[in-house]
């Protein structure tokens, strides 16, 4: 008998060792990195989603709030083929359930052939597998979670001081920490705006750069960013990093759709049309941009050839699909900071070489 069972949206009810009690329900996928579990849980964009690492031990370095993405896990559940006790007791200390001794490569074989699915999941003393088939029957669509981004979002405005005199505005639909540390790591000065920020609310802080971040769910249902986008393009320079690339090409005529069951990892390929170079690349998305619209497709996947890289350059626009702040993964796209920065209206560079010399 087992304390733990998973009851699939293909029908099946698998068994397997329960780490930390309770019941829950998202939607299934999996990470294939192979470090960086403590980034990953923390990222906001695992918001409804029930997370398996199909890497077989996931916490052998520990667990340390400064590799954080942000305050708390977001995945509804673990799932691994063994957690060590110490992100177990993390896991309990946030209520998060987790389970583990159950066959990784089975979930992610049914994942890869039939797509993202709803899980419901029990663990405890009384888990039975109808108690499973409950939670799963409870289970919304990912696109029906409307207002995911309530869920992930500051509340209130925050200001990081950069050194530099660049301002962006960076609306957080559920941003990793890691995008406002490198853009005040190249002295630009970051205001963290709520996911539902105003025209008022930006042009209140004049930005040189608007920023879209990365977040759960359907690009779809962030209205108010749309907007946002639809009322700064042309006038500020625009850039996003996953749903932010979702969204920007979406407001600005383009479309986006539901991938079979999307990019999570660390060694997702990617080439840039323009160098011909190959970098490797961190990924979490399920949604990706169909049609470009406005914009021009920069850089694409090599695997499976979905726009990674987005930009106008009347509009003063670049996105990425990818994570280029990676935590976790390789560090090989960081330079897309640089890029988004050298947008800024040019009498910035001039303040900045004067108060360089001063
Ligand atoms: N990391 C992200 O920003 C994810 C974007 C979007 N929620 C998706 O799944 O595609």
């Amino acid at each position: 008998m087992s304390d733990a069972y998973l009851a699939l949206e293909d029908g099946r009810v698998v068994e397997a060792r329960g780490r930390v009690p309770g019941r829950t329900r998202g939607e299934l996928v999996f990470t294939t990195a192979y470090t960086g579990y403590e980034e990953s849980l923390t990222d906001p964009s695992y918001e409804e989603q029930v997370l398996t690492f199909s890497y077989p031990l996931i916490g052998n370095y520990g667990v340390r709030a400064e590799r954080f993405e942000s305050d708390r896990i977001h995945p509804r559940a673990a799932v691994a083929r063994e957690f060590t006790d110490e992100v177990v007791e993390w896991l309990a200390e946030e209520g998060v359930p987790a389970v583990d001794h159950i066959d990784t490569r089975d979930i992610v074989t049914s994942v890869r052939e039939q797509g993202a699915m709803k899980v419901g999941i029990v663990v405890g003393d009384d888990a039975t597998p109808e108690a499973a088939k409950e939670e799963l029957a409870k289970c919304k669509g990912m696109s029906e979670h409307t207002d995911i981004g309530a869920q992930v979002t500051t509340t209130e405005p925050v200001t990081y001081e950069g050194d530099g005199d660049t301002t962006v505005a960076l609306v957080d639909c559920g941003a990793k920490k890691s995008i406002a540390e490198s853009l005040v790591a190249r002295g630009a000065t970051v205001h963290v705006l709520p996911y539902d920020a105003t025209e008022a609310d930006v042009s209140a802080l004049s930005p040189d750069i608007l920023f879209i971040s990365n977040g759960p769910g359907d690009p779809e249902n962030y209205t108010a960013t749309h907007d946002l986008v639809e009322a700064f393009a042309g006038e500020v320079p625009l850039a996003g990093i996953c749903l932010g690339q979702q969204i920007i090409a979406s407001a600005l005529g383009g479309t986006t759709e539901k991938m079979a069951f999307g990019h999570r990892g660390v060694n997702q390929p990617v080439r840039d049309l323009d160098s011909g170079k190959v970098i490797m690349t961190t990924q979490n998305h399920g949604y990706t941009v169909a049609e470009p619209g406005t914009l021009d497709v920069t850089q694409v996947n090599v695997n499976d050839g979905t726009a990674e890289g987005l930009a106008s350059t009347d509009l003063n626009v670049i996105t990425r699909q990818y994570h280029p702040e990676a935590h976790p993964g390789p560090h090989d796209s960081l330079g897309f900071f640089d890029d988004v920065l050298a947008m800024a209206p040019a009498g910035n560079e001039k303040t900045r070489k004067v108060v360089a010399s001063d």
